[in-house]
C-alpha cells in the first residue's frame, strides 16, 4: 500500500448504525479536514484519468467536494448531478435504491455536448446505485463515459456488478474494504 492510500484510509472513520441500525458509515470528514489527505485524494482521482477530459461530473452532494477540484486539476469544466427540485432548468432524471433508502438523480438536459469525454467522480461506492444512476443519465446526454473513480469502494455490497451492468468498464478506487 503506498503512504497517500494508507494515509487515506486512516482519515476515513467508522461509524456504526448511521444514517440507520446495520449500517455502518464511513464518514470522510476527517480526510476533508486534513490538507495532506484532500490533497493525496484528490490528486490520485485526478491521475486516474486514463485519457483527456472534458468534463468532471460529481453527484450531490458529497461526490461534488471531490469532483470539483479534480475538474480544476484537469483543466476540464464540472456538471453536477443534483438530487430532485434543484436545477433550474429542463432535466433527465433517474430513481434507484442505495444502502439505506431510495432516491433520485437530475442532469440539465443540455449539460454535456454530445460526444465530449467525461469522469465521474464519488467519494463511496456501495451499492453502486449512485453510479449507475448516472451513468444511464450520461447515456440519455449521449457522452463518452470515459472513467469512474472514487474514494472508496465498499466491496462487500457487490456495486461493482451494478457498473458492468450499466457498461462502465473503467473504474478505479482508492481504498477498497
Ligand atoms: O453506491 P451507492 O449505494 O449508490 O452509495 C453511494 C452513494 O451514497 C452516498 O450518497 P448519499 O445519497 O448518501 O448522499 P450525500 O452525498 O448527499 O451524502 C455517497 O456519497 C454516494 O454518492
Ligand atoms: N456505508 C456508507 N458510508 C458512507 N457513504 C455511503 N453511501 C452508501 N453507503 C455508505
Amino acid at each position: 500500500m503506498t503512504a497517500d492510500r494508507a494515509l487515506i484510509e486512516s482519515l476515513i472513520t467508522d461509524v456504526p448504525d448511521f444514517p440507520k441500525p446495520g449500517v455502518v458509515f464511513k464518514d470522510i470528514t476527517p480526510l476533508l479536514a486534513s490538507p495532506e489527505g484532500y490533497q493525496a485524494a484528490v490528486d490520485a482521482i485526478a491521475d486516474s484519468a486514463p485519457e483527456k477530459i472534458d468534463v468532471v461530473v460529481g453527484m450531490e452532494a458529497r461526490g461534488f467536494i471531490f469532483a470539483a477540484p479534480v475538474a480544476i486539476k484537469l483543466g476540464a469544466g464540472f456538471v453536477p448531478v443534483r438530487k430532485p427540485g434543484k436545477l433550474p432548468r429542463p432535466v433527465f432524471e433517474e430513481n434507484f435504491a442505495l444502502e439505506y433508502g431510495t432516491e433520485t438523480l437530475t442532469v440539465h438536459r443540455d449539460a454535456i455536448k454530445p460526444g465530449a469525454r467525461v469522469l465521474v467522480v464519488d467519494d463511496v461506492l456501495a451499492t453502486g446505485g449512485t453510479i449507475g444512476a448516472t451513468a444511464q443519465l450520461l447515456k440519455k446526454l449521449d457522452v463518452n463515459l470515459v472513467h469512474v473513480a472514487t474514494v472508496m469502494e465498499l466491496s462487500f455490497l457487490g456495486g461493482r456488478a451494478l457498473l458492468d451492468s450499466n457498461g462502465i468498464d473503467s473504474f478505479s478506487t482508492i481504498v477498497t474494504v
